[in-house]
Order: structure tokens, then C-alpha cells, then sequence
């Protein structure tokens, strides 16, 4: 309210300064009567057609006059905004924290089917509406553009009438400097109507926090080019939940119909659902440390041209601005050199012509080189400062606390890393390469234009500002048109794709002519569009053709008689012709990009406040792990968590145990009971809510984290494998420094893998990994058990794997399980996470968890002691398991592999591995 009240002041003020200019003229300056007159008429016609089209164009928009109440077009959009949103209640949707916001999942939930279609009767009826209001705009902007086609026409009468004055004495320069002001004073009075116009205008609009940083408008994009969805890249259409999309006014797409900001229908509703369900999951996106969800503030244009800048060493800014201020000045002062070869030419005189040459030749030289050297520095420039930035951004992302992860999807970070960097990074070269170069090609132009003639200048910039002005609103119109075409084109692929490749099925279902049918529909609409294209291409070509003649046309015209009256001189023409295409050029390229920081902010954004992100939980600081004598016990004191998602429910609460130092500790419990989560903040992954864990004395908080876990080995059921060689998935972590090749061979053996990896093609060299040689479960599991066994821990996190291994690989997996915790008995504290009864019964110690808490604890003869006690009910039912299983005649796998561990118990220990080969040769010969 405050910015259109603004515009009304501004609109008054300059139609006063406009009339004191008239007036003076016509009182005080030397002029016929007839030029009084025109001039007053034209003032007149200038101030009543401004406030009559302005008046005319928001009646059409709005339905009614601005004066009368405003309420129905922002009830349209809001209207839309709400339902859109599946929250049929009066209060706005997007007001965050309000009751009604949270409530929309409920009330979608609770929607019956004649709801829904009475939903979508609306719906179509505000489509309806948003339609009527959308042709109200292409008027506005018809009568917009007609105005402006006048003030044009004025702004013109007054260049002509500037360069008719004599300017020989000071009363003569201070009116041409008066005239001169008039100008930019009519073009900015049209600037303000347009503004005013299209705020008056605009509906409601939604502003979307953590997607887009602008006010967003509903459009109805149906027939109106190829969009986009900013948010899931889908082509806006039935895909989309509709042709209805949220497009932002600023972020304009460019001259080809491509960019601009859309959020289509289905990811409004999903934003807007999200934000009712959880206000906090909007609020810190990917933003999470430990200690829950962190907001950034906003970046402005300014902060983020700031830091961005900041990224740039001064003196590669110094090298690539001074490149670029030199190839654009050459640039200028070519269409100079080679204005005055031919003055030299046309006085006839053989020196002036020799020296004017050699300059010229010289100029072109340096102007190649600069424009090289240009290139290269910006070229550069952007490459090193992408490579650093993603460094930086990459070492961001692999620093953040595990909490982060959890509630980050990959894409969304491999997006930052990639697109939105990019983006982030693009206005550096467009800056260069447009706005700098493009501005001093401006100013070097304008300055010898100036120099050679200050009133042809003034006539050709008059005529350059409205020609560039109208053929760059007609090639984005045309550029629209085209784009049409692109999306028929695309539906006529897909049809085609999907008839050809489902051909069978067509032809069973008899459905090809309906296929085809529907593919010469989709081809038709995109002829016609297409050929509608090409008048819109034929006009923009037209135009911008005019741009360069006309111009040069008025260069000519009015050069040309000066220079016939001898008042001019035909290399200054020459001059001006040439430079007249760098500049006008300079100019469109200008007006084209000029939206493109802006558009880049949001991505800039998104860069930043990730740079800015940091960790809770840090893993560079802290006192230094005890030393190889000492020995390390741990304990769980107390210890409160829940994870950030789940916040509610707490996964520990109260739990205090100890690790003993070099003994082994089995955690038994239910499914879900927490064990796992012990184990994640032993690795200090997350930090407990209340409570503490203390590895020997010091508190796990006060450890430096990074040499605390590199003395930890983690057995996990879940073995991530990476693509490299089985030897460097052996020793992932270890710098070359820190093994030996007989380091790794020997934790293979007592991983039980040596046999199967020198089976392997190239044995520890072979390739494995994502689309590596293809590895058993249990050969990743024993994989895994070397390659914490290389790091020789102190500390040792077991959990065993039970059900996703078969038979075979189990009895091998376990058998280096047992090996593993014999050999590392009594020099590391192990935790074991069991499963099997022998692990847990060969366990110093025992901890049953149930529910987040210690239920019982001791040895297993103890706790077989205690009367209904959790430990003994959950031996008994493994037992009876087996008991049961045998009732039944034949044998289940898992009371098979139950056998099969006690045969192999009882078997010694030298001659195990002859056993199982026997076993597995028996078994592959009678299958
Ligand atoms: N990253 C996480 N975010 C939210 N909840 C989680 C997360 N990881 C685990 N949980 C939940 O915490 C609880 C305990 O999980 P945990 O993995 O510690 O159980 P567990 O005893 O190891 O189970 P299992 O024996 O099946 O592996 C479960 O309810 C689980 O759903």
C-alpha cells in the first residue's frame, strides 16, 4: 500500500515538473506559436491518456473501478490459494502457526467424495476466474503498450527539438539541457503508471519461506508455453495435478521461454501440507544439527554479491576487470578509428590516411588480444572459483552431524552441491561478461558518440530506449509462442514413446488407431502453435531489425544534412552508424540479464547457509585417546535420547551400564528395545538428550572424536562396500602410511575371507562395489570384519548378523565373528549386539534391554537365576523354538543351522575349516 501511495506521489510530482516545463517553454523560449500549441497539446493528451488508460486497464483487470471496493481480485487468488491448499476455512492458509494451517492435513484426511468433487467444481470455477482476470491483463498491457507508444512519440518530438536549438551561448545550453532532462522525466513517469498498474493488479500473492525468496502469483499455464515446476521439474500439466501454477514476477524466464520461478499445483499442496503438518520441517529443511533445526537468516542481493565477491582474490578481480575494461573501450574506439580513415579518405589527404591506418590496425590487434585475454580471465575466474566453492561446499556436507543426514534425502544434497552451486555461481560471469562489459561499452560509447555529436546522440539514444524497449516485450512474446511449440512437440514424443514401446499391448487391446489419433493431435496443436511461432519470430526479427535502421535511418537523415550544409563531417557518420549496433546491442543484452543476480540469490541462499552450517558435535577438538598400555572402559551413565524425528518417543531412557575394559559385553532385548542406538552413540553419532557416556573418565563429549573413532571397529549387519579394490574396502580409511600388505592379508585370514578373495579374478586388487564383482552377504559381512580387524581397535562394536545370511555364509560368518572376539579378548572392550546363544552365553557380561531401559544384567548363569526373569524367559523361548521346530518332523533352516553350531562347537577348533569345506562339497553334490 505504502509502495503504490509512493507511485501516486511520484506519478504527481513529475507531471508538475512536466507542466513547469511546458509552461517555461512556452512563456520564455524563443518558438513560433504553432510549436507552443502542439507542445501544450501534447502535454495535455500526455496527462489525460496517462490517467484515463491507467484508469481503463485496472477496470478491465480488476472488474470494477479502482475506487470502488477492491476485494474481488485478491479473494480469486486467495480463494485458489486456500483450496489449492485442501483448507476450506476462511483463514489464510499461509500464515504460519495458526491453528487453521496446522489443521489442513486433517481436514484433506477427512474429505468425502462429494467434498472432493465439490472441490473440484470450485476449483474449476476459480480456473474460470483466474482466466477472465488473466485476458483483463493482456488488455492493461495492450493499453499499457499504447501509452507508452505516445510517450515515445513525445520523447521523440522533444530530441528533435533539442538538436534544432542553437546551444552557442549559455541561454541556448541551459534550454537544451532542460529539454534534455524532459526525457527521462517521460519515461519515468510511464515506469511509475506501469508499476502502479500491475500492483493494483496482481491478486494475492503467496509467499513460500524456504522455497522462493519472491511473492508468488497464480497462473493458469494451460496453452501458454512450456513450464516448468521448479520444485520437481516436471513439465506443469495433468502430471502437475493441473495447469495452475504459482509463478514469480521477478524471476522472469529468458529470451528462449526457459527459467523464471514455477511451483506447480501438486508441490504447492505438498509444501503447504508439510508446513500445516510440522511447522518446524519447513522452517529447518535441511538445516538440522544435533541439537535440532537451525534457521539462517535471509540473504539480500547486496550480502550475497558481497560474499560472493568475497570468495574472489582482489587481484584476479583487479586482472579480469582491467581485461574487461580494456577490450570494451578498444571495442568503442574501432567504430572511431574507422570513421575517421574515411575523413581522412574524404579530405584527401595521403599522411592523414597513412596514420589513421596504422592505428587502426594497431586498435584491431589489441582489441583481438583483450577480447582473448577477456575470455581467459573470466573463463578462469568462474572454473577455479566453482572448484573451490564446491570443495568447500562438498567438506560442508560430509562434516555435519549424523541428525543432519537422517533428515536430508541424498538428492536434496547432491542438488546443493551441484545446481545450486552452479547457479549460485552464474551471476560471476554474467556480470562480467554482461554487466561490466556491456556498461563500459555504454559509457565508452556514449562518450565518443558525445564527443563527435551531442545532438545526434540525443537522437539516436530517443530512438534507441522505446525500439529496444517494445522488441525485447515482443521477442519474449514470440519466445513464449515458441515455446508452446516445444511442449506439443513433447506430448507428441511421449505418446509416440509409449505407444512403441507398449506396441504388444496396443496391438492386443486394438488400440492402434486410437495411438495414432491421439499422436496427430498432439502434432496438429504444435503446427499451429508453430505457425504461429513463426509470424511472432517474423515480427521480433522485424523489429529488432527496425531497431538497427531506424536508428541508422535517423543517423543518416539528419547526418547526412549537416553533413551536406557542411556542418558535419561523413566519418562521423560512419562512426556513429558502427557504434550504433555495439551500443544498441550493449543495451538489449543488458535489459535481457539484468534479473539474472537476483535469480541467483535464492540458489545463493541455499549455498551460504550451508556454508554457514555448523556442526554440533565437533570432531577436531578434545583430549587425545588413552594410550596402548591403558586399558579402556566405558560407561553409560544415565543416559536420555530420542531422535529428532521421532522426538516424542524416547529410545533410552535412563540408561546406565558399563563396557567393562577388555571383556565383552553382550546387549540382548527385543527388536526396537535400542541396541543399535547404544552402539550409535558409543560411535558419538548423536548426543545423549540427558546423561553422559564416559570412556574411562572423560566424558565422550570432551574426546577428540576424530582419534576416538579411528580406534574404533565396527562390525555392522549392514556392510556398505565402496567402488575400489577389495584391499582398499579392507583398509577404507587408513592411509597408505598406517598398513602393510601383510596387515591386510592377515586380518583377512582371521576374517575367514582369504579363501574366497583369492578366488576373485585379481584377488585383493579386484574391482567390487556398485557395479563391481558381485559379493554373497557373508563375503561382504567378513569384508567388513577385516577391515575393522587392520585398524587393530581398542574399542569393538559388534553386531551380528543372523537373518539376511543363508546357511553357508553365516556358519562362515560366524566363525570369524568367534575368531575375532578370541583374538581381540582381553586388549579391547567389545560390545556385541547377540544374537546367537553361544555369543551370548560366552559373553563376560550380559545386558538385557527392554523398552530403552537395563532391565537385568550379570553372567549368563546369574541371570538364568533370576526368577521370571527377562533373560531366562527369552533363553527358554529360544530353546522352545528349537523344541518345537523339531515336533514338527522336518527340519526348519534355522533349527538345521542350530545343529549345525553345536556339531561345529564340538569339532576342534584346527579342524573347523575342513569341516565346513566338507560340509559345503557334500551339500552342493546332493543338490
Ligand atoms: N534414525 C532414526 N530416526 C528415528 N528413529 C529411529 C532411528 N533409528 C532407530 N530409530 C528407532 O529407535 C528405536 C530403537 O532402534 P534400534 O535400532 O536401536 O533398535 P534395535 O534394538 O537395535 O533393533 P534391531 O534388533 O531390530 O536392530 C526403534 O523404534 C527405531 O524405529
Amino acid at each position: 500500500m505504502a509502495c503504490a501511495s509512493g507511485r501516486v506521489i511520484g506519478i504527481v510530482v513529475l507531471f508538475l515538473v512536466d507542466v513547469a516545463f511546458v509552461v517555461s517553454r512556452t512563456l520564455w523560449q524563443p518558438q513560433s506559436s504553432s510549436d507552443a500549441i502542439v507542445d501544450l497539446g501534447l502535454l495535455v493528451g500526455r496527462l489525460l491518456g496517462s490517467l484515463i488508460l491507467a484508469l481503463v486497464a485496472l477496470r478491465l483487470v480488476l472488474g470494477q473501478w479502482p475506487w470502488q471496493n477492491q476485494s474481488d481480485i485478491r479473494e480469486v487468488t486467495r480463494d485458489l490459494t486456500r483450496q489449492l491448499s485442501g483448507d476450506r476455512r476462511e483463514t489464510p492458509l499461509l500464515e504460519r502457526g495458526t491453528n487453521a494451517s496446522r489443521d489442513a492435513p486433517a481436514a484433506t484426511a477427512s474429505m468425502t467424495s462429494d467434498t472432493v468433487a465439490q472441490l473440484n467444481a470450485d476449483a474449476s470455477s476459480r480456473q474460470q476466474q483466474l482466466r477472465k482476470l488473466e485476458q483483463g491483463e493482456y488488455w492493461s498491457k495492450f493499453l499499457l503498450f499504447v501509452l507508452y507508444v505516445y510517450i515515445a512519440a513525445c520523447s521523440l518530438r522533444v530530441a528533435i527539438k533539442v538538436v534544432s536549438l542553437d546551444a552557442s551561448e549559455a541561454w541556448g545550453v541551459f534550454w537544451v539541457i532542460l529539454e534534455i532532462l524532459q526525457l527521462p522525466v517521460m519515461q519515468l513517469e510511464y515506469v511509475l503508471i506501469q508499476g502502479l498498474v500491475y500492483e493494483k493488479s496482481s491478486g494475492e500473492g503467496v509467499l513460500l519461506p524456504g522455497m522462493h525468496e519472491h511473492m508468488l502469483f497464480w497462473k493458469d499455464a494451460e496453452n501458454k508455453g512450456f513450464l516448468r515446476c521448479s520444485q520437481c521439474n516436471e513439465k506443469v500439466g495433468e502430471l502437475t495435478g493441473g495447469f495452475l501454477v504459482l509463478q514469480c514476477r521477478q524471476c522472469t524466464p529468458n529470451r528462449w521461454g526457459f527459467g523464471g520461478f514455477n511451483v506447480c499445483t501438486n508441490c504447492y499442496r505438498k509444501n503447504a501440507l508439510k508446513s500445516g503438518a510440522n511447522p518446524d520441517a519447513s522452517a529447518g529443511g535441511l538445516l538440522r544439527g544435533d541439537k535440532g533445526p537451525k534457521t539462517m537468516a535471509p540473504l539480500t542481493v547486496t550480502q550475497y554479491i558481497r560474499r560472493l565477491s568475497g570468495q574472489i582474490r582482489t587481484s584476479t578481480l583487479v586482472i579480469v576487470l582491467t581485461c574487461v575494461c580494456c577490450s570494451q573501450i578498444l571495442n568503442a574506439y574501432i567504430p572511431k578509428a574507422m570513421g575517421d580513415i574515411i575523413s581522412a579518405l574524404t579530405d584527401g589527404s595521403q599522411e592523414d590516411f597513412n596514420h589513421r591506418i596504422v592505428e587502426y590496425a594497431l586498435l584491431v590487434v589489441a582489441n583481438a588480444v583483450t577480447s582473448a585475454a577477456m575470455g581467459v580471465a573470466i573463463q578462469t575466474l568462474s572454473t577455479r572459483l566453482y572448484a573451490n566453492m564446491s570443495v568447500k561446499v562438498f567438506e560442508t556436507l560430509m562434516s555435519q552431524d549424523i541428525a543432519f543426514y537422517d533428515n536430508a534425502m541424498t538428492g536434496q544434497m547432491t542438488s546443493r552441491l551441484n545446481n545450486d552451486l552452479r547457479q549460485a555461481l552464474s551471476p560471476v560471469a554474467i556480470i562480467m561478461n554482461t554487466f561490466v562489459a556491456n556498461i563500459v561499452m555504454l559509457v565508452a560509447g556514449f562518450t565518443i558518440c558525445l564527443h563527435a555529436s551531442w545532438r545526434l546522440t540525443v537522437l539516436a539514444f530517443t530512438v534507441l530506449t522505446p525500439v529496444v524497449h517494445i522488441s525485447a516485450h515482443f521477442s519474449a512474446w514470440a519466445a513464449k509462442l515458441m515455446s508452446s511449440q516445444w511442449t506439443f512437440m513433447a506430448d507428441a514424443q511421449g505418446c509416440a514413446t509409449q505407444a512403441l514401446t507398449n506396441i504388444r499391448t496396443v496391438r492386443m487391446f486394438g488400440a492402434r488407431h486410437l495411438e495414432q489419433e491421439k499422436y496427430e493431435l498432439h502434432t496438429r496443436k504444435s503446427m499451429d502453435v508453430g505457425l504461429l511461432s513463426a509470424w511472432g519470430q517474423g515480427g521480433s526479427t522485424l523489429l529488432s531489425t527496425l531497431v538497427q535502421l531506424g536508428a541508422s535511418f535517423v543517423i543518416m537523415c539528419y547526418g547526412g544534412n549537416l553533413a551536406l550544409r557542411h556542418e558535419f563531417n561523413v566519418g562521423t557518420i560512419i562512426t556513429f552508424s558502427y557504434l550504433w549496433n555495439r551500443l544498441s546491442g550493449a543495451f538489449t543484452s543488458l535489459n535481457e540479464n539484468i534479473n539474472q543476480p537476483v535469480k541467483a540469490v535464492s540458489a545463493g541462499q541455499r549455498v551460504f547457509e550451508l556454508l554457514d552450517l555448523k556442526p554440533d558435535i565437533r570432531e577436531d577438538l578434545g583430549e587425545p585417546f588413552p594410550e596402548q598400555s591403558k586399558e579402556v572402559g566405558i560407561r553409560f551413565e544415565n543416559v536420555e535420547f530420542a531422535y529428532q524425528s521421532r522426538a516424542d518417543k524416547k529410545v533410552l531412557s535412563g540408561v546406565t551400564l558399563d563396557l567393562r575394559a577388555g571383556k565383552t559385553t553382550a546387549v540382548v532385548g527385543k527388536s526396537g528395545c535400542g541396541k543399535s542406538t547404544l552402539s550409535k552413540l558409543l560411535l558419538r553419532f548423536y548426543d545423549p538428550q540427558n546423561g553422559s557416556v564416559f570412556l574411562n573418565a572423560t566424558e565422550l563429549q570432551h574426546m577428540h572424536l576424530h582419534q576416538y573413532r579411528s580406534k574404533v571397529g565396527v562390525v555392522s549387519q549392514d556392510t556398505q562396500l565402496f567402488r575400489s579394490t577389495v584391499a582398499q574396502n579392507i583398509t577404507y580409511g587408513l592411509r597408505d602410511s598406517e598398513f602393510t600388505h601383510e596387515d591386510v592379508v592377515r586380518a583377512a585370514k582371521l576374517a575367514n575371507a582369504q579363501e574366497f578373495i583369492e578366488a576373485l579374478p585379481e584377488g585383493y586388487n579386484t574391482m567390487v562395489g556398485e557395479s563391481g564383482h558381485d559379493l554373497s552377504g557373508g563375503q561382504k559381512q567378513r569384508l567388513s570384519i577385516a577391515r575393522a580387524l587392520v585398524r587393530r581397535p581398542r574399542i569393538l562394536l559388534l553386531d551380528e548378523a543372523t537373518s539376511a545370511l543363508d546357511a553357508e555364509n553365516e556358519a562362515y560368518v560366524q566363525a570369524a565373528l568367534d575368531e575375532l572376539m578370541k583374538q581381540m579378548q582381553g586388549t579391547c572392550t567389545i560390545m556385541v549386539i547377540a544374537h546367537r546363544l553361544s555369543t551370548i552365553k560366552d559373553a563376560d557380561w550380559i545386558i538385557v534391554l527392554h523398552e530403552g531401559q537395563v532391565a537385568e544384567e550379570g553372567t549368563h548363569d546369574q541371570l538364568l537365576q533370576i526368577k521370571d526373569g527377562r533373560y531366562a524367559a527369552l533363553i527358554t523361548r529360544q530353546l522352545q523354538g528349537n523344541e518345537d521346530e523339531s515336533a514338527n518332523g522336518a527340519k526348519t533352516v534355522s533349527q538345521a543351522i542350530q545343529e549345525m553350531l553345536q556339531i561345529y562347537a564340538a569339532v576342534p577348533k584346527e579342524q573347523r575349516q575342513e569341516l565346513f569345506m566338507g560340509f559345503a562339497k557334500e551339500a552342493k553334490k546332493q543338490s
